[in-house]
């Protein structure tokens, strides 16, 4: 149930906020090489798809849940942001649209209609137990990368057998229950597979596995966000495939093959880039299959960039992303696996901070604001940019400048934003981070003792939820309680 919370005096909002193998038992010489037995071309691959039956609507896409209103105040949907910002807890917080969730879910299914399909949302953009239960009642599978977040998932309802657990570093315990409760399983090294045939005979049970195959595309984003790049640590290269199909050969009763993965990366703004991934994919299922293994799911995981500089840039939509790599999909009757994480939940969501005050130090000028880095750390990892703007107009006598918008952390590193053009904020005014849903609050620290924020959620119908209590410093003090 949501905490309940007294907003009262605001029209908008309702009152109730409402286990090791001693012996080796797989194939010696794992490099090597994997030969196509069918002359390749990527181009000849991509050539079988057919553009007439690609609908791709050049649209803006994913847009915005968070609007000013001509007298300058922002609404969240149909409720001021300021009149939250009256209501709750005194510190910096997350306020995310509900029905923006809900949309951005229906985007990808009217996207997916027509193919068997699995919208896995990658649970790392954004762990928050109540919207985990809202995507999951709106059908979504999920995206694994720990045990943690395949407990979560399970605590919020998600069918197991529409999760897939990621990654490069899975461990023996994790992988035990994801046997256990039938979770697809991505391979990624060789010492992994030795894992996942340990782990599905301690659970006694056979684990179905995806290759995550490295298809070396570039996927022209900040190297960070890149996975499917030949230095890439994720995944197994091409020349090793031979090998792990001879390995799961050797496990008939640990391992089924049911597929191939691949993830290239995130922010990714050029579909061209999933069509040429598809295509080499596809071509490994071809090649998989031949040996005779009955693999119906392709995984194609990489996550669709987002307007954050506002620009009302044209980038894809989902319907763009998938009408690129339909054809290639029914043309081998494939089960489609996406993993969307930041296209789903970043822009349904802004970080809500007080302005503490005004400064200058001759040669620039910052706002400094109750948020930070510890809160909001992709400006500083990534150098991202995330839109930032008042919640209400300035007074009229408030001259424009240019500022860093910078938190209290004692970090040179702690910026929002940097040469953003703003009216000179009072002190107490709100301003918002933008697009904040996906990778914030899950990459959020307590450093400096600044303690991980509450989450608000705007409902249907505009009642105002808190869907997760922010931290305390009692919190802090707990972990030393009885040492
Ligand atoms: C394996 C995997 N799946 C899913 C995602 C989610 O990607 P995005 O948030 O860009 O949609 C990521 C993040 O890059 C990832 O590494
Ligand atoms: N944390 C990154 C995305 C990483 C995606 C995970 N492979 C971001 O904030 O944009």
């Amino acid at each position: 149930m949501a905490a309940a919370t007294n907003f009262s005096h605001s029209p908008f909002i309702s009152k109730t906020l409402t286990h090791s193998l001693n012996h080796n038992p797989f194939p010696k010489n794992p490099t090597l090489p994997f030969k196509l037995s069918k002359s390749y071309s990527l181009k000849a691959a991509i050539s079988q798809q057919n553009p007439a039956t690609a609908t791709t609507q050049k649209t803006t896409q994913f847009k915005h849940c968070f609007t000013k209103s001509q007298d300058g105040f922002l609404y969240c949907e149909n409720v001021k942001v300021q009149e939250i910002m009256e209501s709750v807890e005194k510190r910096p917080f997350y306020l995310y649209s509900k029905p923006q969730i809900t949309r951005n879910v229906e985007a990808y299914k009217d996207a997916l209609e027509g193919l068997r399909s699995i919208i896995g949302y990658a649970i790392k953009a954004n762990n928050n137990l109540k919207i985990l239960e809202h995507l999951r009642g709106l059908g979504c599978g999920a995206v694994l990368v720990s045990g943690n977040e395949l407990r979560l998932a399970l605590r919020a309802g998600f069918d197991p057998t529409r999760c897939i657990f990621n990654g490069n570093g899975k461990l023996l315990d994790d992988l035990v229950l994801a046997a256990q409760e039938g979770v697809f399983v991505n391979v990624d090294s060789e010492f992994d597979l030795e894992n996942i045939v340990a782990a599905a005979r301690i659970a006694g049970k056979k684990v179905n596995v995806l290759l995550r195959i490295n298809p070396d595309v570039d996927p022209q984003v900040h190297p960070y966000v890149a996975t499917g790049n030949k230095n890439s640590k994720f995944g197994i290269r091409n020349e090793k495939l031979q090998w792990f199909l001879d390995a799961v050969k050797a496990h008939p009763n640990e391992l089924k093959l049911v597929g191939a993965h691949c993830h290239l990366g995130s922010t990714i703004t050029k579909v061209d880039i999933f069509r040429d991934a598809a295509a080499l994919m596809v071509n490994y299922i071809d090649e998989i299959r031949a040996q005779g293994f009955e693999v119906d799911y392709l995984n194609i995981g990489g996550g669709l960039g987002i307007d954050y500089y506002h620009s009302g840039a044209v980038l894809p939509t989902p319907r763009d992303l998938i009408d690129t790599v339909r054809e290639l999909v029914l043309s081998r009757d494939l089960n489609l696996i996406i993993e969307p994480g930041r296209s789903l939940i970043a822009n349904t969501c802004c970080l809500v901070n007080r302005v503490t005050g005004v400064k200058t130090n001759g040669t620039k000028n910052f706002v400094v604001i109750d948020g930070s880095m510890a809160e909001l750390i992709r400006p500083s990892l990534y150098d991202a940019y995330q839109h930032i703007e008042l919640v209400s107009p300035a007074l009229p006598s408030a001259e424009v400048s240019t500022f860093d918008v910078v938190g209290p952390v004692c970090e040179s590193a702690d910026f929002l934003g940097k040469d953003r053009e703003l009216p000179t904020p009072a002190k107490g005014a709100g301003l918002v981070v933008h697009d904040a849903g996906a990778y914030c609050m899950s990459m959020a620290s307590t450093y400096n003792l600044k303690m991980r924020p509450p989450e608000y959620w705007v409902e249907d119908g505009g009642s105002v939820s808190k869907i997760r209590q922010g931290e305390t410093f009692e919190d802090h003090i707990r972990f030393f309680e009885g040492l």
